[in-house]
């Protein structure tokens, strides 16, 4: 069921236009990524999501509802690239205070909250002595108080190490399940968009394409398997999938997923010297639909 839709929706600044008559579509429920680079337009798209500026022309709609109307608000929750916390109160000062903005707050969703992030233990903790990690989960979980319909994450990652990253996402997954959430995020890592339902990849403002991560990835960047051999001959006389480079002594593929690639080397293994998995990136999307390479 569709619960946010752009139409034509642009922004300029002056003359430059940062976001150019980009039509989005949203259902509820999914996760959904703006793919692009710096300056891509994706936080002016999240900043007239949320309110935060007018567009210059073109629609947003919300089931019915305007972008300025308090309701609309109400269903949303924002984690901004900066974070907005005051960096001299505790955690729990600084939820508090948001939490004091909402009447009627469900406060067994905001415990249920705390208790998921693991932020029980660093309540009375200046937000300032926090790690990037701990300070982006008390960033969701402010964001989260009024449990809303729909999450606006920017960048939600940037800076993370893996196991913080995966912390989150599995705690937000199981939001998407346990609550039905829509979340919006924006991210120049294709590896970040994984989970997405469908992922909008913007350049210069523009809509280049949409589409699941699979497709994607399948389409545009594939990942390859380079396998080094003094048995070439050998190997390539038992396989089965397409070479797409060869040299004296290496063959690459594309395997269809991790699965294919390990059955490969397994079943190779006696006859490989060593090899090389490379995933296939946002980079590679890039390339393949503007035809250049990464600044
Ligand atoms: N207030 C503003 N005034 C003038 N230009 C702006 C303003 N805000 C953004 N821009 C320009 O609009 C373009 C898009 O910026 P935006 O921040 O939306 O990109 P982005 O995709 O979010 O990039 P990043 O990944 O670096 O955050 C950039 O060229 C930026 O310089």
């Amino acid at each position: 069921m569709q619960l946010l839709e752009t139409k034509e929706l642009t922004k300029k600044f002056k003359n430059y236009v940062a976001v150019d008559h980009l039509n989005l579509t949203i259902n509820k429920g999914q996760l959904v990524a703006l793919l692009g680079h710096n300056g891509a337009g994706k936080s002016t798209t999240i900043s007239m999501l949320i309110g935060l500026i007018q567009p210059t022309s073109g629609n947003i709609e919300f089931e019915g509802l305007k972008v300025n109307e308090s309701k609309y608000r109400r269903k949303l929750g924002v984690v901004f690239q900066n974070s907005v916390l005051d960096n001299n109160l505790t955690v729990k000062q600084n939820i508090d205070i948001r939490a004091n903005m909402y009447k009627n707050l469900d406060s067994s969703f905001k415990n249920k909250i705390l208790n998921d992030l693991e932020l029980s233990s660093i309540l009375n903790q200046r937000y300032k002595t926090l790690s990037g990690g701990q300070r982006r989960r008390v960033d969701i979980a402010r964001s989260l108080l009024n449990k809303p319909e729909i999450l606006f994450l920017d960048e939600p990652s940037t800076g993370l190490d893996i196991q913080s990253r995966n912390k989150i996402w599995e705690f937000l997954n199981n939001l998407r399940k346990s609550i039905g959430l829509t979340i919006i995020l924006t991210t120049h890592y294709l590896e970040e968009a994984e989970d997405a339902d469908f992922v909008y990849v913007i350049d210069k403002g523009k809509l280049v394409e949409g589409d699941t991560v699979d497709n994607l990835k399948n389409k545009y960047a594939k990942d390859t398997l380079t396998l080094y051999s003094d048995h070439l001959k050998n190997i390539k006389d038992n396989l089965n999938q397409k070479i797409v480079e060869e040299t004296e002594n290496s063959i690459s593929i594309n395997p269809e997923d991790n699965n294919e690639a390990i059955n490969i080397l397994s079943k190779f293994k006696p006859l490989i010297t060593t090899f090389e998995y490379q995933r296939g990136s946002m980079d590679d999307i890039f390339i393949a639909l503007t035809g250049k390479e990464v600044k």
